[in-house]
């Protein structure tokens, strides 16, 4: 499939991305003034040359000679100069303006609903906010260092070369511009190759991810072997990818190497005559040669960028399409607040549920209600649905049938903000940052003080782990073990204070004094709190209020808790004798 494009080539939805990236006027100014120099220094260097040699064919002493040896020196070290300050320059601005788009797009990705993220990888968003801001930022500096400087010295050589003999300059400006035309040319040649090896690059990072992040899982089922064959599948992919991509590089570079070798046996051959026919000074044929060679580095320089230019322009439509996603979970017209203390009631009616891009349906008319501090226990076998009921109640995603109301309002009414603080979750899966132990705690929010923090941290019995700590609250989080690292994700949800907690259990095996710690901290967590417990343990339901068994994205038996108990024949109570757990 084609990509859509605008009338000037630059992707849909990159304007943005391109208004990010404009610098403010004085830095503007600053980096145009270095350009010109930039440019104007080198083009006098040929002027000097024709002197030198007419004044040295003319019999000028050695003295004037090496007076005009030095300028020809102090110019180019001038116009090195002028063009180390036009990179640095160029390098700033761009870099200040791509970490300003790097720093939107995490923003905006971070913002994006589970069903996107479902979608991407974190490896191929990765790639995204780094590897394609990164193409476009070398593409701006190269831009102002390499395009814009060398189509200024093409036309500065052209202008001076008319002003030496018009008809010689005819013939440059013909020859620049069939070499321009030719380049347009191979520039269509290089754009899908650029594209193609960036998408490759992409999916390695992808899988690379992927591969990581399940490091242990794979190890320990042996997957390896399966794993680097994949592995190696997508990065001989990018190989190819690359090598065809070097490939059109290199044959471009050839085909321009040949061509100027001609251009300068033609400038040669003009000067050979026009001097011979009187015309010319030596010193004249010396600068036109000169000038001749001056016009191959712009246009190598412009080849080159040629590549970079598709590179930042398949990375502009990526980071365009980036930012044009929008969330799927409309945001509600007039928001309205959750309580702001107090359990919250829970109510789903009649909810049911399927996942985007997904037929199947997960969940299918589920209504269940808690009162304010009530507690449910979800029961079911793998795959029945419970997590994904957590995530309707944290809005995670909205119910296709149905509503899930919290505190007396439709999920879809609240405001995002007072959701996130009102609805707390500890997941099986906890997420510990490379951050101080406080980090870990806030999230990185201003800290409400290091003595609520130990309290807290000690209420949940981490308090002698925090004792051993070198740094105390300082130290950074590395290496718990999966008891800890439950056990901070419930001081988390502590510090939060939610007035609904929605608890995924550890389906792993902890050891006994851990696990009589996670029961303590769950115990004082619900107390005075609604909660929901996504439970892998039946022991661990003694303190719910109610039940609800799932299958098949139902709900098969819901009930008071002790009522279900007491009945021989309700599958929970069926469940609790399986597991060998008293009534
Ligand atoms: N992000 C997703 N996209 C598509 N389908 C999904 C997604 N997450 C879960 N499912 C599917 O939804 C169904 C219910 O999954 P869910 O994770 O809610 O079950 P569960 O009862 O929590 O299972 P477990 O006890 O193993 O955690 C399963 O068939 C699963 O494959």
């Amino acid at each position: 499939m084609r990509r859509r494009t605008t009338d000037r080539g630059i992707p849909p939805h990159s304007n943005s991305v391109l208004r990010l990236l404009r610098p403010g006027p004085r830095p503007a100014a600053a980096l145009a003034a270095a350009i010109a120099a930039a440019t104007a220094l080198p083009l006098a260097g040929p002027q000097i040359t024709r002197r030198f040699v007419d004044d040295a064919i003319g019999g000028a002493s050695i003295r004037h000679l090496s007076l005009i040896a030095v300028g020809y020196l102090g110019l180019a070290v001038a116009g090195q100069a002028a063009r180390m300050v036009t990179a640095w320059l160029a390098g700033r601005l761009a870099w200040d303006g791509t970490n300003r788009v790097r720093e939107r797009l995490a923003g905006h990705a971070l913002g994006l609903d589970m069903a996107f993220h479902g979608r991407h990888t974190p490896g191929e968003l990765i790639e995204r906010v780094d590897g394609d801001v990164v193409a476009v930022a070398d593409f701006v500096v190269a831009f102002l260092l390499d395009v814009v400087a060398s189509v200024l010295l093409l036309t500065g050589v052209v202008v001076v070369v008319f002003g030496v003999d018009w008809r010689i300059g005819c013939v440059l400006l013909a020859y620049c511009l069939l070499i321009g035309y030719g380049m347009a040319r191979a520039q269509r040649a290089a754009v899908p190759s650029a594209a193609r090896s960036r998408a490759a690059s992409a999916t390695l990072f992808g899988a690379l991810e992927e591969r990581l992040a399940g490091a242990e899982e794979i190890r320990a089922n042996g997957a390896g072997e399966h794993s680097v064959r994949r592995f190696h599948q997508v990065s001989a992919a990018l190989f190819r990818a690359e090598n065809s991509d070097a490939r059109v590089g290199t044959m471009l570079l050839a085909g321009t190497s040949v061509a100027f070798a001609a251009g300068t046996a033609i400038m040669l051959g003009l000067a050979a005559w026009a001097m011979s026919s009187g015309t010319l000074t030596v010193g004249t044929a010396v600068l036109l040669f000169q000038y001749t060679l001056m016009v191959r580095t712009p246009f190598e320089r412009l080849i080159d960028q040629i590549r970079q230019y598709q590179a930042a322009l398949a990375g502009l439509a990526r980071i365009g399409g980036l930012l044009a996603e929008r969330r799927t979970l409309p945001e509600p017209a007039r928001p309205r607040r959750l309580p702001s203390s107090g359990p919250l009631a829970l109510r789903l009616d009649g909810v049911s549920f399927a996942y985007p891009d997904d037929d199947e349906q997960v969940l299918s008319g589920i209504t269940l209600d808690l009162a304010p501090g009530e507690t449910l226990g979800l029961v079911g076998r793998t795959g029945s649905g419970k997590t994904t009921l957590a995530r309707l109640v944290l809005r995670l995603y909205d119910p296709v049938e149905g509503v899930a109301r919290v505190g007396g309002l439709d999920l879809r009414e609240v405001d995002q903000a007072s959701l996130r603080r009102r609805i707390g979750v500890v997941t099986q899966d906890v997420q510990l940052f490379a951050a101080s132990v406080r980090d870990n705690l806030t999230l990185f929010r201003p800290s409400p003080g290091d003595d609520r923090l130990r309290e807290i941290l000690d209420g949940v019995g981490l308090g002698e782990w925090l004792a051993a700590l070198p740094d105390g609250l300082d130290t950074e989080v590395r290496g718990v073990s999966a008891g800890e690292a439950q056990l901070i994700a419930f001081a988390r949800a502590f510090l939060a204070d939610p007035g609904l907690v929605v608890l995924d259990e550890a389906s792993s095996r902890l050891d006994p004094a851990t696990e009589s710690r996670i029961e303590h901290s769950v115990g004082r967590l619900l107390d005075g709190r609604t909660g929901v417990i996504i439970a892998h343990r039946l022991s661990s339901l003694s303190r719910v209020d109610k039940i609800a068994v799932l299958d098949q994205g139902k709900i098969i038996e819901y009930g008071r808790r002790a009522d279900l108990a007491a009945d021989p024949r309700s599958r929970y109570g069926r469940l609790l004798d399986l597991a060998g757990v008293s009534r």
